[in-house]
C-alpha cells in the first residue's frame, strides 16, 4: 500500500463519503488504506466525555486531552519509521494550499485529527509533535462546525495526486494553480446553445493559436479574480507583455 490514513472524530460518519468514487477505488486498488476512528473509543467513563470547560473561562468547551492521547497511542506503533505526519484541521492552522497537497501525497501514514467544539488542549499537539510531524491547517477564513468537512477536502486534493488514482494523468498537468495562474474557461457541443456561441477560435483547428487565447483568457481572469496570485508569478512565468495589454 503506497499511503496509510487514519482519522479520528466523534462523527466517524461524517467521513462515509470516503468510500464513495475517487477515493473508494484509491482503496479498492490498494493505493490508499483508510481507517475512520470514533475519538470516544478510548474513553472510559460511562458518559464517554470528550470535552470539558476551557481554563481561563470563556464560552464553549475544550476537547480533553486523554482521549487523544490514547487514540494517538493507539495508531502510531512504536518505532515507526518514517513517523506519521498527524494533521488537524483548525480556524488557527497554516493554509492548505496545492503545494501542501502535494507534499502529503508523498507520506506513507498521515493520521488527521478532527476537532470540535472550541478545539482540541493544545498539549495534544505539543506531545504528539515530541514523536511525530504535526501541522495545524486551515481551509480557509471562515469557521466550520468541526474538522470532518476540512478532512474531506483534504482527503480529496491529497488522494488525487496518488499514483493510478487519477485515469487520464493529462488533467492533472491542466489543473488549477499548477502554472501559477487560473484555467482558461472550457466549452464542449453544441456550438451554439440558448444563442451563446463557442468561441471561434476553439473551433478553428489552429492549435497555436488556441494555446494563446487560453494563457490570455487565464491572465486575463486571474489578474481580474485573483491579483494575489500574479504578484507570486515567478517572472519567468508571467510574460509581461501579456499583462501590459
Ligand atoms: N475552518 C475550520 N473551522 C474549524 C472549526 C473546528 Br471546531 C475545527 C476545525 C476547523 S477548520
Amino acid at each position: 500500500t503506497r499511503m496509510r490514513v487514519d482519522v479520528v472524530s466523534i462523527f466517524p460518519e461524517y467521513l462515509a463519503p470516503l468510500d464513495l468514487s475517487l477515493i473508494g477505488r484509491a482503496r479498492a486498488s490498494g493505493v490508499l488504506d483508510l481507517a475512520v476512528h470514533d475519538l470516544r473509543t478510548w474513553t472510559h467513563d460511562v458518559h464517554r466525555t470528550v470535552d470539558d470547560t476551557p481554563y481561563g473561562g470563556g464560552p464553549g468547551m475544550v476537547m480533553r486531552p486523554e482521549p487523544w492521547g490514547e487514540a494517538l497511542d493507539a495508531l502510531v506503533p512504536v518505532g515507526e519509521e518514517p513517523p506519521p505526519r498527524l494533521v488537524v484541521p483548525s480556524p488557527a492552522g497554516v493554509p492548505f494550499r496545492q503545494a501542501l497537497a502535494h507534499e502529503w501525497a508523498a507520506e506513507r501514514h498521515l493520521i488527521f485529527a478532527c476537532g470540535r467544539y472550541e478545539g482540541i488542549d493544545q498539549r495534544v499537539l505539543e506531545h504528539a509533535a515530541t514523536r511525530m510531524p504535526v501541522t495545524e491547517v486551515s481551509l480557509g477564513d471562515y469557521v466550520l462546525f468541526g474538522g470532518e468537512v476540512a478532512v474531506l477536502v483534504i482527503m480529496e486534493a491529497v488522494t488525487r495526486l496518488l499514483p493510478g488514482v487519477l485515469g487520464n494523468a493529462d488533467s492533472l498537468a491542466e489543473e488549477s494553480h499548477a502554472h501559477g495562474l487560473l484555467e482558461a474557461p472550457v466549452y464542449t457541443k453544441p456550438p451554439g446553445w440558448r444563442g451563446h456561441d463557442v468561441p471561434e477560435i476553439l473551433r478553428s483547428g489552429d492549435h497555436g493559436r488556441i494555446a494563446r487565447w487560453r494563457r490570455d483568457e487565464a491572465l486575463v481572469r486571474t489578474a481580474r479574480r485573483r491579483p494575489d496570485m500574479l504578484a507570486v508569478l515567478p517572472a519567468t512565468e508571467l510574460d509581461k507583455r501579456d499583462i501590459a495589454a
